[in-house]
C-alpha cells in the first residue's frame, strides 16, 4: 500500500501544481483587469469589467476547491485511469488531470457498483491532508474478483463509514466524497419542473439539495449565473447551519435564507400564536389581501366635493363609479397593480374637474362685455385663462384635488395596509366575510410596531397587488441612497450615474404620479453590468422582484399555502427542488400530502424523489425513532440506518421536578461518554427556561437557539421544533410526554427530537414512559450521584 500512496501523491502533486498555476493565472488576470488603465468608452470600460469579473469568480471557485482537490480515482475497462476532484484542471495540452465531480464523467465514481458497475473496475478515494495523500479506499467492483459479502456493499462503503463515524463541528459539511448512488440521481436530476425530495430524518436531504444546487450551478452556469439559487431553510439558525456547504464547493450565486428573510426591509421579531399563523397561512387570505385593496378603489355614495382656491367642484357618485369600474377593468386587463393605476384616475379627475372649470369659465366669459378699443388684449387675456393645460396644472397642484384623489384611489404600502388589517376589526370583518369570527380575531393585534415570520407572505402578496411603493417614500428611499453613496467608495462617475437616475425618477414620479424606485446598485450594475460592488446575491436579496433560475426549499413541510404562494413568485418558470418529510410536520397548517399542496399550484409540473437510506445516527438510535413512528400512528417506515449497531439508547426516570435540575450532570456524563462532539437537549417549550437555567452554572459555554453562538457550542438547549434540521452528537430528550401534549402533531415532534443524534441519545422523563419507547435501556448509571 505504501508504494500506491507513493504513486498517487505523484499524481496529486501535478495537479496541485498545475492548480496553483491556473488560480494565479487567474488572479493576475483579474488584478490586470481591475487596474487597467481608464478606458475612454464605455464599451471598452464593460468589457474590461466583465473579463475581470469572469477572471475573479474562477479564482475564487478555484481557491475553493483546495482543500482536498483531489476525491479520488476510476480505473475503468478499456482506458486509463481517470482523477475526479472539486474543480476540473486541465494540463497545458488541454488534457483532464481531473474531472470535476459534477460532470458526466464523474457519474460511475458515485453510482458504480459491484451489481452494476458502469465499465468501472476500481474505485479508489483518496483521502488527503493539506496537500498530502494519507489513506486509499478502495472499492473492488469487478464481479469475478469479489465474493458475496463484498457485492452488496454501498458505493465506497469505507469512505463512507469513516465520514459518518467523525464527530460534528456544528456546522454541515459539504460530502462529494461519499455521494451515494440515489443521492446522485437526484442530485443530476434535471433542473426543470419541481422536483420533490422525500426521505425520513438524516437520509441527506439537506445535503443532497444544496449539492444539486451546485451541480445545477456547474452545468447551467450561463443561465443560472444571472439570475441565481436561491435556498430557503425553516429558520436563521439552520440557515448557519448549511451557510457553509456552497462557498465550499465553489460557488457564490445563491442566496440564503430563511421564509422570515424573504420580505426585503422587514426584520420578523415578533412571534405569532398557533392560531394567528394558521389563518395568515390560509390561503382564503388571498382574496381577503385583494379585497383589502379593493376596499380602497372608492366611489363614495352621494359623490364627494372638491374645494379648491378657484371653486368647488363636484365628483357625482356616478362619475365617481365611471372612474373606479374604468380604472379597475383596465388593471384587470393590463394585469396592473393598484398603485400603477393611479396615474388612470388622477388623469381622469383632473379631465372631469378641468371640464367642470372651463365650463364655469366659459360661463363667466359669456358675460363679459369688452370695450372696444382693448378688445384684441382682453382676448388674449380671456384665452390665457381657459389655457386647458394651465388649469390641468393648476387642480394638480390644488390640496384639495389631492386629498379627493387620496379618498378615490391613495397610494398603498404593503406595510400600511397590512398593520390596517391586523389591527382594525371593523376594516376584517369588512373584507374577511370567509373567515369566522374567532378567525378573524386570532391575528389582531394592538399596534403595527414589529413583524412576524406569517406576515412576511401577507406583505409580499399585497406587494405584488398594490405595486411599487408610492412617490414620497421613494423620495425618502432616494436620499437615504444618495447619502449613502457619498459616504461610500463609488467614482464620481458612478455618482453621477446614480444621481441622473435618481432625478429622472423623480421627474417622472412627479409629471406621471409614477412610483419609480432607484436601487443604486441596480443602476450601477446595469452600467458595469457585473459590478464589483455588488455580488449577485447582495443584489438579489434585497430586491424582492427579483427571479431566481433555480428555487430549493428545505424542511418544505412546514410551508403554509401562502408561503407556497410567495415561493413560486420568485420563481415564475418553476424550477424548484423542494425537500421534507411529511412525518416531520409540525406546523398545524403544513403539508400532510404532497398533491395536495403542489397540484393547485403546479399541476403536472413537478415529481417525486425518495432518499432511503439514513445517514445520520446509529441503528439503535433508529428503532427507536421506528417505534415512535409507528406509535404516533404514521403509515410510513423510518428510514434505514447504514452505520450498524450503536451505544444503546437510555432512558432516565425522575421525579417531576428534578426533570431540569438532573440536566447539568447529565451533560457532564454524556460529554465525557462522546470525547469530542456536540450535546443537544431537546426540552418541552415550557422547559425551556429552567432547563437552560440549571445547566448554565455547570456548563458555562450552554447556548439556547437564539443565540447565534448556539451552533459551536458544545451544548445546545433547544425545542424540538428549533432542533428540526439539525444534529449533534448527543442528544438527551427530556419530558417526552410533555413533547407529545404541546401540539396536535406531538408525535412528529419527538420523532425530529429523537432522529436529532449521530452517536447517542437519551430521554428523561417523570411518571410513564410514552408509547413507542418501550425499547429504551433503563440504565443505573445516571442514578443522582449525591
Ligand atoms: N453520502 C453521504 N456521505 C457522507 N455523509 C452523508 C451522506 N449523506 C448524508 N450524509 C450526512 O448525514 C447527515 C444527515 O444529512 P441531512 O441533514 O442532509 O439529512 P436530512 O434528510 O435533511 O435530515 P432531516 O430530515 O433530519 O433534516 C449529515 O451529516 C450529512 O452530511
Amino acid at each position: 500500500m505504501k508504494k500506491e500512496i507513493e504513486a498517487e501523491q505523484a499524481y496529486v502533486s501535478v495537479v496541485y501544481e498545475r492548480f496553483d498555476a491556473l488560480r494565479d493565472g487567474s488572479y493576475q488576470h483579474f488584478v490586470d483587469g481591475i487596474g487597467a488603465e481608464q478606458s475612454p468608452t464605455h464599451q471598452a470600460k464593460l468589457e474590461r469589467d466583465v473579463a475581470a469579473q469572469h477572471h475573479s469568480s474562477r479564482a475564487a471557485r478555484l481557491s475553493a476547491a483546495e482543500h482536498g482537490l483531489v476525491l479520488g480515482r476510476l480505473d475503468v475497462d478499456d482506458d486509463a485511469p481517470l482523477y475526479i476532484g472539486r474543480a476540473g484542471i486541465y494540463d497545458e495540452e488541454y488534457d483532464p488531470l481531473l474531472v470535476d465531480w459534477r460532470a458526466p464523467a464523474a457519474i460511475p465514481f458515485y453510482r458504480a457498483t459491484p451489481a452494476e458497475r458502469l465499465g468501472v473496475r476500481r474505485r479508489r478515494h483518496i483521502h488527503l491532508k493539506g496537500r498530502s495523500v494519507i489513506r486509499l479506499d478502495d472499492d473492488l467492483l469487478a464481479l469475478d474478483e469479489l465474493g458475496e459479502d463484498e457485492i452488496k456493499h454501498l458505493t465506497g462503503e469505507a469512505a463512507l463509514l469513516t465520514s459518518l463515524k467523525s464527530a460534528r463541528t456544528g456546522r454541515m459539511a459539504d460530502i462529494v466524497a461519499t455521494i451515494q448512488a440515489e443521492q446522485d440521481r437526484v442530485i443530476r436530476s434535471g433542473s426543470e419542473g419541481i422536483l420533490v425530495v422525500e426521505g425520513g430524518p438524516g437520509t441527506g436531504k439537506t445535503v443532497v439539495a444544496l449539492h444539486r444546487a451546485a451541480y445545477l450551478l456547474y452545468t447551467h452556469r450561463e443561465r443560472l449565473s444571472k439570475n441565481g439559487v436561491l435556498v430557503v431553510g425553516p429558520n436563521a439558525t439552520f440557515v448557519r447551519y448549511i451557510d457553509q456547504v456552497l462557498p465550499g464547493l465553489g460557488e457564490t450565486d445563491v442566496v440564503l435564507a430563511s421564509m422570515g428573510e424573504l420580505y426585503p426591509g422587514v426584520a420578523t421579531s415578533r412571534p405569532d400564536t398557533e392560531a394567528a399563523a394558521v389563518v395568515k397561512g390560509d390561503l382564503r387570505m388571498a382574496a381577503v389581501l385583494e379585497q383589502a385593496v379593493r376596499n380602497n378603489e372608492r366611489a363614495p355614495i352621494g359623490g364627494m366635493k372638491v374645494v379648491t382656491d378657484r371653486d368647488t367642484y363636484v365628483l357625482d357618485d356616478q362619475t365617481c363609479r365611471r372612474i373606479r369600474d374604468e380604472a379597475q377593468e383596465l388593471a384587470r386587463r393590463a394585469q396592473q397593480p393598484h398603485n400603477r393605476m393611479r396615474r388612470f384616475v388622477v388623469r381622469a379627475v383632473l379631465e372631469e374637474l378641468t371640464s367642470q372649470a372651463l365650463t364655469a369659465i366659459e360661463s363667466v366669459l359669456d358675460g363679459v362685455e369688452a370695450p372696444d378699443e382693448n378688445e384684441d388684449e382682453v382676448d388674449q387675456e380671456l384665452s390665457g385663462l381657459i389655457d386647458r393645460d394651465a388649469l390641468h396644472q393648476e387642480l394638480r397642484s390644488s390640496p384639495g384635488v389631492r386629498e379627493a384623489l387620496d379618498v378615490l384611489w391613495p397610494e398603498l404600502t404593503p406595510e400600511g395596509l397590512l398593520g390596517d388589517l391586523l389591527t382594525d376589526p371593523v376594516l376584517r370583518a369588512d373584507v374577511a366575510p370567509q373567515l369566522s369570527v374567532d378567525e378573524r380575531n386570532a391575528v389582531q393585534r394592538a399596534d403595527r410596531g414589529s413583524w412576524t415570520v406569517a406576515d412576511v407572505p401577507l406583505l409580499d402578496e399585497i406587494a405584488t397587488l398594490v405595486g411599487e411603493l408610492d412617490a414620497t417614500l421613494d423620495r425618502l428611499a432616494g436620499q437615504r441612497m444618495l447619502a449613502e453613496m457619498e459616504r461610500s467608495r463609488h467614482t464620481e462617475e458612478e455618482r453621477q450615474l446614480v444621481s441622473d437616475a435618481y432625478d429622472v425618477a423623480m421627474d417622472m414620479a412627479i409629471d406621471e404620479e409614477v412610483a419609480m424606485p432607484v436601487d443604486a446598485e441596480l443602476v450601477l450594475s446595469r452600467y458595469h453590468d457585473t459590478g464589483p460592488d455588488a455580488t449577485l446575491s447582495q443584489r438579489a436579496r434585497r430586491d424582492r422582484e427579483w427571479r431566481y433560475g433555480h428555487v430549493i426549499v428545505d424542511e418544505a413541510q412546514e410551508l403554509s399555502p401562502m408561503a407556497w404562494r410567495l415561493l413560486l413568485r420568485r420563481c415564475p418558470t418553476l424550477s424548484m427542488t423542494v425537500v421534507g418529510d411529511i412525518a416531520q410536520t409540525s406546523a398545524p397548517d403544513g403539508v400532510t400530502s404532497w398533491a395536495e399542496v403542489l397540484d393547485p399550484l403546479a399541476a403536472g409540473r413537478w415529481r417525486r424523489a425518495r432518499l432511503t437510506v439514513n445517514y445520520r445516527s446509529t441503528e439503535a438510535i433508529m428503532a427507536v425513532a421506528s417505534d415512535v413512528l409507528a406509535a404516533g400512528g404514521s403509515d410510513g417506515a423510518a428510514p434505514r440506518a447504514v452505520r450498524e449497531g450503536g451505544d444503546l439508547p437510555w432512558s432516565w426516570c425522575v421525579a417531576p421536578d428534578q426533570l431540569a435540575t438532573v440536566l447539568p450532570e447529565i451533560a457532564t456524563r454524556e460529554l465525557a461518554a462522546l470525547g469530542e462532539g456536540t450535546l443537544a437537549f431537546v426540552v418541552p417549550v415550557s422547559l425551556l427556561a429552567r432547563s437552560m437555567a440549571a445547566i448554565k452554572p455547570y456548563h458555562p459555554g450552554a447556548r439556547g437557539a437564539g443565540d447565534p453562538d448556539m451552533l459551536d457550542a458544545q451544548v445546545a438547549v433547544l425545542t424540538s421544533e428549533q432542533a428540526k434540521g439539525l444534529e449533534f452528537d448527543a442528544a438527551i430528550v427530556v419530558a417526552p410526554d410533555e413533547i407529545i401534549a404541546d401540539s396536535p402533531r406531538g408525535y412528529s415532534d419527538l420523532y425530529v427530537a429523537l432522529t436529532r443524534p449521530t452517536r447517542r441519545l437519551g430521554v428523561v422523563y417523570s411518571g410513564e414512559l410514552p408509547a413507542g419507547l418501550s425499547r429504551l435501556d433503563p440504565v443505573g448509571e445516571y442514578r443522582p450521584s449525591a
